[in-house]
């Protein structure tokens, strides 16, 4: 039975391949997503950002002081480490 499961699995997967539809990359923008979202929260600097199925847009700026501090910097070098882990 497991057996059987695991091509089924297999078959689905290699299907949604040849439609170019990979299942979970929106999944993975959502995570990558809320992986930024609790630094944010953390540090209470949250980034301007639009999504859209698997792409993420980013804004950084500090509305307190209209431009880039150093707040922005440290959340933007976490994003990138996020980033390359996803
Ligand atoms: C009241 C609250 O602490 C402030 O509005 C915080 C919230 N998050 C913020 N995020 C960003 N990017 N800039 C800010 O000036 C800012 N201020």
């Amino acid at each position: 039975m497991a057996a059987a499961l695991r091509v089924r699995g297999a078959t689905r997967r290699l299907l949604a391949a040849l439609r170019g539809s990979t299942p979970g990359l929106a999944a993975m923008a959502f995570g990558f997503m809320s992986r930024v979202a609790l630094q944010a929260e953390k540090m209470n600097h949250h980034p301007e950002w639009f999504n859209v199925y698997n792409k993420v847009q980013i804004t950084l700026t500090s509305h307190d002081s209209g431009g880039l501090t150093k707040r922005d910097v440290k959340l933007a070098k976490f994003i990138e480490k996020v980033a390359v882990s996803v």
